[in-house]
């Protein structure tokens, strides 16, 4: 164990090494080992038994350098044999047997209907205004535009000290990852605020989480308003800016200004997709159950369906026949631990009927109500439910709590596996791997 502690330095001196991204750039890493290991030499004063043993542990570590060598001279042949993964695929965390789910349940928003990025300059200019209007805020405020390059999701505001942060999975802000306003701050003005990149449980109370599309507008104007605020040098309680903008978020949602919005223009902000009417056909035709549970009104989601299936004949005027179950304003996540019960709604008067709702009819709308009266109606058992959605807490968390299994819509996978596809990408991956792998100790990063 002593002479592994001894030579431990040797193998720092690798970790220290830096690997370009380009594919002939990473043999000057292979040199800097040569040079590493014919550097060292052994004390002249060790006892001979000592010596010996330096010896096969040096004699040991060239091996495996030589072999790291090897396998780094492979990589580039190796990278161009393995396949790429399909930006359009299907991933799976866990095994699933599809034969074995007998229903299908979607979400609305973001899952079943796509939208522009014009959906949240929209948001971000109704929520503006009404800052301006009923807050009082100023009015150069109507001046802020929404820039579509700044949010991702996922983000969280820290309402104490005002920043806009990205955690990573371990609670770390990620290093480019801190916003102050729309200005990034270094790693030096990070910790000068935060004392360590990691945040305590402490910390963490003052955060809020902005984790799904509509969220990108309020993580937007967040960030022009305090960028407003110390630009103007005025003091202010971060606190208090999240509340305004969050109250304001919540009345274009809640008041239905979006929702009208969006049907007053829907080319301008839903995007069609020709694969989802295919999609759910085809389930229908193999004879599976299929329902549509999400938190918007019906009016709104009634608008939206008839307008993405206008050139289908079939469903243009009957998209509900496609599920046997629609239920709205469902309240998700409160809908899997709640005890609400379901309300008939009469599409036709625009209300809830008194009567019990002891069934799901075809063709009939339902608001309201929670998982366990959904089940106990259904008699649908979990395992043989999946639920695709794009909301963390709404659509996944929740479901999975109840045995469904769930798929998850996420946008970005697109992007990111082009970006991992890249050969530049691979080829550092490979290079890190082969690293780990040679290395007697764990990578930090
Ligand atoms: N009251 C709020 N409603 C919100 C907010 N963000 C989005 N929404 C509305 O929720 C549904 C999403 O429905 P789903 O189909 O994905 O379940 C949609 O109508 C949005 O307008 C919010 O912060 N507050
Ligand atoms: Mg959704």
């Amino acid at each position: 164990m002593a002479c592994v502690r001894r030579l431990l330095p040797l193998c720092s001196s690798i970790n220290r090494t830096s690997f370009p991204s380009s594919g002939s750039g990473a043999l000057q890493g292979f040199r800097s080992y040569g040079a590493i290991a014919s550097e060292q030499t052994l004390p002249s004063n060790l006892p001979e038994a000592d010596t010996s043993v330096l010896n096969d542990e040096i004699a040991q570590i060239r091996r495996e350098f030589d072999a790291a060598k090897q396998s780094f001279l492979k990589i580039p042949a190796a990278l161009k044999a393995m396949p790429k993964m399909n930006p359009k695929g299907i991933y799976v965390n866990k095994n699933l047997r599809l034969d074995n789910i007998q229903v299908y349940g979607f979400d609305y928003d973001y899952t079943l209907a796509h939208y522009s990025a014009n959906l949240q300059s929209l948001i971000y200019d109704m929520a503006k205004e009404h800052m301006v209007n009923e807050f009082r805020y100023p009015e150069v405020c109507m001046e802020f535009k929404y820039d579509s390059t700044f949010p991702i999701r996922g983000l969280y505001y820290d309402k104490l000290k005002g920043c806009l942060l990205k955690l990573d999975f371990f609670g770390s802000i990620e290093p480019d990852g801190c916003y102050y306003g729309r200005r990034k701050l270094s790693r030096k003005e990070i910790e000068e605020i935060y004392g360590t990149r990691h945040i305590g449980r402490d910390q963490a109370q003052g955060l809020v989480g902005l984790m799904d599309f509509f969220c990108f507008s309020e993580a937007c104007l967040i960030s022009d308003i305090v960028q407003y605020f110390v630009d103007a040098k005025l003091e202010f309680d971060a606190s208090y800016i999240y509340q305004d903008v969050n109250r304001a978020i919540q009345h274009v949602h809640r008041s239905g200004l979006v929702h009208r919005g969006i049907l007053s223009d829907p080319h301008r902000y839903l995007v069609k997709n020709g694969q989802v009417l295919h999609f759910l056909k085809m389930l229908r035709e193999k004879g599976k159950k299929l329902f549509l549970l999400t938190n918007s009104p019906y009016y709104f989601v009634d608008g939206g369906m008839t307008f993405m299936l206008e050139d289908s004949k079939e469903y243009r005027d009957s998209w509900r026949e496609l599920f046997d179950v629609v239920i709205a304003k469902a309240n998700k996540p409160d809908f899997y631990t709640s005890e609400h019960p379901f309300r008939f709604y009469d599409t036709e008067k625009d209300n809830l009927a008194f009567k019990k709702v002891n069934e799901f009819l075809p063709n009939k709308i339902y608001y309201h109500g929670c998982l366990k009266s959904f089940l106990h109606i259904t008699k649908w058992k979990g395992p043989e439910v999946m639920y695709f959605g794009d909301h963390l807490f709404s659509d996944l968390r929740g479901p999975a709590k109840a045995g469904w299994r769930t798929a998850a819509i996420i946008h970005e996978l697109e992007d990111e596996i082009l970006i991992q596809n890249k050969d530049t990408y691979r080829l550092e991956q490979c290079s890190h791997m082969v690293i780990k792998c040679t290395l007697p100790y764990p990578l930090s990063s």
